[in-house]
């Protein structure tokens, strides 16, 4: 393909970045009054505020210019017709169907409308306790045995929906084979009243497998009865088989399908222990916030379409400043596992070096996703996104209503949030530094030797994504919006956004030292240091 660094918009791109490097953001909002108002975008219940980035229209109408060139738009109409885009895999990418039936795709809807019926009818019935252990108990404590894709969209999901928990249903994660994870999970659990979700796409990765087997052999150890796999199991896999071959029955069995991708697949029934959590009429909701994102990717302009937005000005900095990283900071306690969620989506989605056609791309993709809640990093790592020489672009994202209003809690995090985008913005220079201390008494010879320190170069970007409260409507818009960003970044790099061909050679790798590590002799087949960290752990072994 046509290196982009060779094309006119990526031309025009570097002289708006050259131009954009010596015009500050106080000179770009002290010469457009409107700026806020212009760059600011509302959908599904979001509200985008982008104007604290190094960014004016020209750079904005370039960048816009290099997404249509790369077809951005057909890209986006191809992915929710359904062609095969993640070609290496040769697969279509309908998790959105998941969420928003569409005419012209009919065999998939109807299997999409049974699974989901079963989905709402089975997490109905465990909420008017119909769903009933080996002794009889209604089942109450749920534990979800799944990693990656079928681990991290659950289980961020579930925390951040915790105001809409139905009471008297507990649902807890296991993703970790470090036993301990499993242990902590069990340690208390009531075995008559507990039932295990495996969730696993391919019903194949060996953390899942065995945590679902000692999961097994503690339910039959504590209850003594063989058959209570049946009634204590439940799994969601594309591998009916293999679930039947566990012993889960087909009434505990829910499907999933290939164009459904791991890091997507919350919409599909690797969503039922939130289902379980919040119930099945505001798991719907959650469906229909990602819909009304769907829709506004779909039609809006990309001068107006806001997972677009988010895109280019990712992209932006990536490919223009150097900016290899992306902070996420989630103003709300509630959506603290966030980051961690996008990491796999954008990481695994993007993190590669070769285009679609298998040709190497020098520039890096993916920015490095990393972030906490607010306003926790503050008192952490927020000093060096003020005074670092690393350029960190910052997502804050607020809703504007508590779940918990107490006192002036909320007024004291907003006001934190608001703080934090507008300090990386205005900066302080050095005569302000100096002034402020001998404001103080200082005399000169001490400021001039204090201020330098005090100094924030400022001019730092951000991003504020407003929404009323985090219902399951929003948080559905605000992944929805997260997963075409992370597409649109992939349009924009040529790069398919839905393999991980990169996860596995640690796989084969592992299935190599298995054996090694079950045979008591010395390993001499890898290299050195790792026969000797080997011969290291089987020393230890041998101790305890
Ligand atoms: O759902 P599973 O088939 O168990 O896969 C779980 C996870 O493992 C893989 O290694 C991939 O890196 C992830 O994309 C996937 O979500």
């Amino acid at each position: 393909m046509t290196h982009p660094a060779s094309t006119t918009p990526w031309q025009l791109l570097q002289s708006a970045r050259a131009r954009l490097a010596q015009t500050s953001l106080n000179t770009l909002f002290a010469e457009s009054p409107q700026r806020a108002d212009q760059m600011t975008l509302s959908t599904a219940g979001l509200t985008l505020d982008y104007s604290k980035n190094r960014i004016d229209n020209e750079a904005l109408v370039a960048l816009q210019t290099l997404a249509e060139a790369r077809q951005l738009p057909q890209k986006i109409d191809a992915m929710f017709r359904g062609d095969v885009i993640n070609r290496t895999e040769q697969r279509q990418v309908l998790h959105t169907l998941l969420r928003s039936p569409r005419p012209g795709l009919t065999g998939e809807q109807q299997e999409i409308r049974n699974a989901w019926k079963k989905i709402a009818n089975f997490t109905d019935a465990l909420h008017r306790g119909e769903i009933h252990g080996i002794t009889g108990k209604p089942l109450t404590n749920i534990i979800n045995i799944g990693i990656g894709g079928s681990h991290l969209g659950p289980a961020m999901a579930n925390l951040a929906l915790t105001p809409y928990h139905k009471p008297g249903i507990r649902v807890q994660f296991v993703s970790n084979v470090d036993a301990s994870d499993l242990a902590e999970k069990l340690r208390g659990a009531d075995p008559e009243t507990t039932l295990f979700i495996v969730a696993s796409k391919t019903f194949t990765t060996q953390e899942t497998l065995a945590n679902a087997q000692t999961a097994r052999s503690w339910l039959l150890e504590k209850t003594g009865n063989r058959d209570a796999v049946a009634n204590h199991f439940a799994a969601v896999s594309t591998a009916i088989d293999r679930i039947a071959e566990f012993g889960i029955p087909p009434e505990h069995t829910f499907p999933m399908w290939d164009w459904v991708g791991g890091r997507y697949s919350i919409w599909s029934a690797i969503g039922l222990p939130l289902a379980l959590a919040i119930g099945s009429d505001r798991f719907e909701e959650f469906l229909h916030g990602a819909a009304a994102m769907d829709n506004h990717f779909q039609l809006a302009p990309l001068a107006q379409n806001m997972p677009v937005i988010l895109a280019l000005l990712s992209f932006w900095y990536q490919n223009f400043w150097g900016a290899d990283t992306l902070a996420l900071l989630p103003y709300d306690h509630y959506l603290r596992e966030f980051p961690s969620y996008v990491q796999q989506l954008d990481m695994e989605s993007n993190g590669k070096s070769v285009h679609m056609d298998g040709e190497p791309f020098p520039q890096p993709a993916s920015p490095i996703i990393w972030g906490t809640e607010g306003t926790n990093g503050q008192h952490s790592f927020h000093q060096l996104l003020h005074q670092g020489n690393i350029l960190v672009p910052v997502d804050f994202i607020l809703p504007l209503k508590s779940h918990n209003p107490t006192g002036n809690h909320h007024d004291l995090l907003v006001a934190n949030c608001l703080s934090q985008s507008r300090a990386l913005m205005v900066g302080k220079n050095l005569q302000q530094a100096r002034d402020e201390l001998l404001a103080t008494g200082m005399d000169e010879k001490q400021a001039d030797a204090l201020a330098p320190h005090k100094v924030m170069p400022g001019n730092r970007p951000s991003n504020t994504l407003l929404t009323d409260q985090l219902s399951p409507s929003r948080l559905g818009a605000l992944i929805a919006l997260y997963e075409h960003k992370v597409f649109a970044q992939s349009v924009l790099w040529d790069i398919n956004a839905f393999d991980q061909w990169g996860v596995e050679l640690g796989k084969q790798i592992c299935d190599d030292l298995l054996p090694e590590i079950a045979s008591t002799g010395e390993c001499q087949r890898f290299d050195a240091s790792t026969n000797a960290l080997l011969a290291r752990y089987k020393a230890a072994r041998n101790q305890s």
